[in-house]
């Protein structure tokens, strides 16, 4: 799905008017009809609702909503609130619309700011995608008396107050969402882990604006939906052979860590790899052999790092990093494997963190290959620190371009970046994930894809889906807390099942 910027959306929504065509009121209510459809299926039970509308169409779309809740019967009333005597013409035909007996209250000074004290699911619709600089007066002052109330709060395309393509820094004047329900596209700020308190749960609500516009407009902002991974898919066929699948080489483990190479390992298998070999320090041998009888497994000369490289040429994709360390000797071999690699390769944890210190290594990775950094190793290989999400995928943007590079962006929503200046976000995964382990799981998923001639963009986009996809089946299984890589492992079943369907 491609994302747009406000001003694209805008555009789209003028195009769809004109190109449909449809009246720019009639767009409204079919938007506001699918919004309401959203609440009446979700949140049916919650009978008192109290809308607050601002003056522009984002007003006009929570007037509409009311209307139409009301005649389902849902105790409705709303305010208004008076931030600008520019009056957008859909709000006032919705307002004179609005049923006489649908209470509706003016906020036009301080005092007329409500206590909320009542229990009443609240919808926000002050400002939307038109919010053009931080809230001030009675606008502000609504803002905070909702975010004091603790009432349940939906926001409608976006928390008010919230700017959708930039960052936002009045954090005390942006409406705190338990769920928003945005029109059509996700918008870039709502994947970004500084806005989660005031996004909440997103939902999409498609409203039907013009296919033409979305194909022929670009953008290099992607959010990867159960279709898109679909499309990248290719099931296997009936007289296909384990030749086909590639030969998959792991390349880590050390002493005290021969856990996160047995966790890619298993996991590469479970992505499909046709041969999977798993490169590991002398003490971790036996334990791989014995742990997973599906892989092959070459012993380092040395016991407890690894020392050697190997004959790469031999393996269709390389994944190297989980639990590899920092030794000195560990550094050198992973430099010769890096340097002998002709194909793309995956690189995380401890090789991220080795390529963060040695910068001369860039010019060694063949280009396409894959850096899947969370965000401090992100940091680390930048070699600054970022102080708001826009700014950091800004960098992960450009190092994949300046590198010829993938740069998976690890955390809710991962960002891969690539070298086209694309940039996907994941729409998979939940915060049962944050633990030690999940990024061996996704490093065995990414190479494990790669071995099997997906090319690296699709790879990158794919494992990520999966390995997300595999983290939401674990967690309806074991719950966010209990849940462990292995059963996000164990799951990675059943997300390329749904692939299917
Ligand atoms: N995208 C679409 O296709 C559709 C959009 N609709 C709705 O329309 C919304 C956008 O409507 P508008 O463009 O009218 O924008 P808003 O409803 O967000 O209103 C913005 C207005 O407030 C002014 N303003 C911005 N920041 C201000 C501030 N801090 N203090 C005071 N005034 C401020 C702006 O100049 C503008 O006049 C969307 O968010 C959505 O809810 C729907 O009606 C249906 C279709
Ligand atoms: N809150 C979250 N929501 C969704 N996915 C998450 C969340 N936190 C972490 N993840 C995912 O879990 C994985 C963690 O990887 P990483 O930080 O390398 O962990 P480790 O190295 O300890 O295994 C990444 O794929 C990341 O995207
Ligand atoms: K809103």
């Amino acid at each position: 799905m491609k994302l747009f910027t406000t001003q694209q959306i805008r555009d789209w929504d003028i195009y769809t008017i004109k190109n449909e065509p449809i009246d720019s009121i009639d767009l409204m209510e079919r938007a506001a009809n699918r919004l309401t459809d959203w609440y009446y299926e979700n949140c049916e039970r919650y009978t008192d609702i109290t809308f607050f509308c601002g003056v522009g169409n984002n007003g006009g779309d929570g007037l509409v909503m009311a209307r139409l809740l009301h005649l389902l019967h849902f105790n409705v009333k709303c305010y208004i609130v008076h931030f600008s005597d520019k009056i957008s013409e859909d709000f006032k035909q919705n307002l004179s619309r609005l049923p006489k007996n649908v209470p509706c209250y003016d906020i036009k000074e301080d005092s007329d700011v409500p206590v909320i004290n009542d229990e009443t699911v609240l919808v926000d619709c002050i400002f939307g995608s038109g919010l053009s600089r931080p809230p001030k007066g009675i606008t502000q002052k609504t803002i905070i008396e909702i975010n004091r109330s603790n009432n349940p709060v939906i926001a409608i395309d976006i928390a008010s107050g919230l700017y959708a393509d930039h960052y936002s820094t009045h954090f005390q004047t942006i409406i705190e969402a338990d769920i928003t329900l945005t029109l059509e596209v996700p918008k870039l700020a709502m994947l970004f882990p500084e806005n989660d308190k005031n996004v909440g749960e997103l939902n999409i609500i498609p409203i039907d604006l013009s296919k033409k516009f979305k194909e022929e407009t670009p953008s290099n902002y992607f959010f990867t939906t159960h279709k898109n991974a679909q499309e990248i898919y290719r099931p296997r066929k009936r007289f296909d052979h384990k030749g086909k699948f590639g030969n998959l080489l792991i390349v880590g483990g050390s002493k005290g860590m021969i856990g996160a190479v047995q966790l890619a390992t298993k996991a590469g298998l479970r992505a499909g790899a046709g041969k999977t070999t798993a490169l590991v320090p002398a003490c971790g041998y036996e334990i791989i052999q014995a742990t997973i009888p599906e892989a092959m497994c070459i012993s380092d000369p040395s016991r407890n790092h690894i020392v050697a490289s190997t004959l790469v040429s031999k393996y269709s994709a390389i994944g190297i990093g989980p639990g590899i360390g920092q030794h000195e000797q560990t550094q050198k071999a992973v430099r010769s494997i890096i340097e002998d690699a002709e194909k793309p390769i995956v690189l995380d944890a401890d090789a991220l963190n080795m390529l963060s210190e040695n910068d001369e290594w860039w010019s060694l990775i063949p280009e396409n290959s894959i850096l899947t950094p969370h965000l401090g190793e992100f940091e680390r290989l930048a070699g600054i620190q970022f102080i708001n999400s826009f700014d950091r995928l800004e960098a992960a943007s450009k190092m994949a371009k300046e590198h010829n590079v993938i740069i998976v962006l690890k955390g809710a929503n991962t960002a891969i970046c690539l070298p086209n200046g694309q940039i996907h976000f994941n729409s998979t995964g939940n915060a049962g994930l944050a633990k030690g382990g999940s990024g061996d799981a996704l490093l065995g998923i990414i190479s494990s894809l790669l071995a099997q001639k997906y090319k690296p963009y699709e790879a990158a986009i794919l494992g990520v889906y999966l390995h997300g996809k595999a983290g939401d089946y674990a967690s309806a299984d074991k719950g966010f807390e209990s849940m462990v890589a292995s059963d996000v492992i164990e799951s990675l079943g059943k997300a390329f099942f749904e692939l299917l369907k």
